[in-house]
C-alpha cells in the first residue's frame, strides 16, 4: 500500500531524519550447511587459518521515519530485530551500508553498558559521566545533587558500581544521561528495571526534556513502559519498521500479537500483524534540501 502522510508534519520541527538506512554484519558461522557452500579453495583456506565461513545478517534492511520535536518514541520489537542497531546508527555509533541519518544536534546514547568503572563508587561515576557528556567540572558538580535524587539509590551512591544491582546502576545511568539535558536522548532498555518511585521520576524527566522541544527515544521489550511513557512507536521486525504510530496504540498491538504468538495462536498473530500493517503503514521521509537541518549528516558516506 502507498506510505502513508507524516503524523507529525504539520505538528513540530524534525529532529532526526532517518532515510532508507540499510546495516549489513558479516559474521563467522560454525553451521556446516554454511561451510559447504563455499569453494574448496576457501574451505582450505579457512581450514588452514582456523577460521569459520561468514554469514550475511542484514540488521537494518532500508529504515525511514522522521523524528520530530516534542516527541518520545518507543522502539518495539522482538530480540533480534533491529532495535539497538537503529538507536546505535541514529547515535553516529556505526555507519549504514547504506542510507543516511541527519539530527539536529548530538544525541546522547544511554546504554546499559555505557562505559563507567564498576571499581568507582557512584557519585565519582556521576562526575565522569557528566565530563565524558561535555559539561565542565563545575557543572558537574552542580548537577550532582539532581543525579542523585533522580537516581534514587540513596546511600548506595558512595559504594562502587559493581556491587549495585542491575536496575541501582540502570538507574544512574538513566539519571547521569538525563540530567545533561540532551535535545536528543537515546535510551536502551534502562527502564524496564525501575519500581514504581522511580518511574514516576523518570516520566518527569522525560516530560521535561520534551517541553524543551528535544525528542526522546527508548528502546524497550516492556510494551507496558512504552504505551505509559511515549507519544509514538515504531514496531521493527526482521530489520524492517512495519509500524509507525500512537505509542499506546502500537503497544497495544504489539502486547497482543506477541500474546498470541507465545500461545502458537499464529493466525490470529498474523491477523493482528497484517492489520497493524495497514493502519500505521510507516510513512515515507521527505528528502531534506541542503542546509534544512543545523548539524551535518552523522555518517559521512
Ligand atoms: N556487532 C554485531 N555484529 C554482528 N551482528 C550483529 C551485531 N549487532 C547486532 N547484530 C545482529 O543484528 C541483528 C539485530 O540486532 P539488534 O541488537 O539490533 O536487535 P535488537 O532488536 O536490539 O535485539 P534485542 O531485543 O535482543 O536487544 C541481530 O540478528 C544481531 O545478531
Amino acid at each position: 500500500m502507498a506510505p502513508s502522510a507524516d503524523p507529525g508534519s504539520m505538528a513540530s520541527d524534525p529532529t532526526v531524519v532517518v532515510q532508507n538506512v540499510r546495516v549489513r554484519y558479516r559474521v563467522p558461522s560454525t553451521d556446516i550447511a554454511d561451510l559447504r557452500a563455499v569453494s574448496r579453495s576457501e574451505r582450505l583456506y579457512l581450514h588452514a587459518t582456523g577460521q569459520r565461513p561468514k554469514v550475511t545478517v542484514d540488521a537494518l534492511k532500508g529504515v525511514s521515519f522522521v523524528a520530530r520535536a516534542g516527541e518520545s518514541i518507543g522502539i518495539l520489537g522482538r530480540n533480534g530485530s533491529g532495535k539497538s542497531t537503529l538507536l546505535r546508527i541514529i547515535a553516529g555509533l556505526e555507519t549504514p551500508l547504506s542510507g543516511s541519518v541527519v539530527a539536529r544536534s548530538n544525541p546522547v546514547l544511554l546504554g546499559v553498558d555505557a562505559a563507567l568503572v564498576p571499581e568507582l563508587p557512584g557519585e565519582r561515576n556521576v562526575l565522569l559521566g557528566c565530563l565524558a557528556m561535555g559539561l565542565t567540572r563545575a557543572q558537574a558538580r552542580a548537577v550532582l545533587p539532581e543525579i542523585v535524587e533522580l537516581a534514587g539509590i540513596g546511600k548506595a551512591i558512595y559504594r562502587p558500581m559493581k556491587t549495585y544491582s542491575s536496575g541501582m546502576a540502570s538507574r544512574l545511568r538513566f539519571a547521569i544521561a538525563a540530567a545533561v539535558n540532551p535535545d536528543i536522548l537515546l535510551i536502551d532498555e534502562a527502564l524496564g528495571t525501575g519500581d514504581a518511585a522511580f518511574k514516576e521520576r523518570s516520566e518527569r524527566k522525560m516530560n521535561q526534556l520534551r517541553a524543551a522541544a528535544g525528542t526522546v527515544f527508548i528502546v524497550s521489550h516492556a510494551a507496558q513502559v512504552i504505551e505509559e511513557m511515549c507519544s509514538r512507536a515504531i514496531w521493527m521486525m526482521d530489520g524492517v519498521l512495519i509500524g509507525d504510530g500512537p505509542g499506546p496504540e502500537i503497544a497495544h498491538d504489539y502486547r497482543w500479537w506477541s500474546w498470541n504468538v507465545a500461545k502458537d495462536e499464529f493466525d490470529k498473530a498474523d491477523e493482528i500483524l497484517a492489520n497493524c500493517r495497514e493502519k500505521w503503514a510507516p510513512y515515507a521521509p521527505v528528502i531534506a534540501e541542503p542546509g534544512t537541518y543545523a548539524s551535518p549528516q552523522r555518517h559521512a558516506r
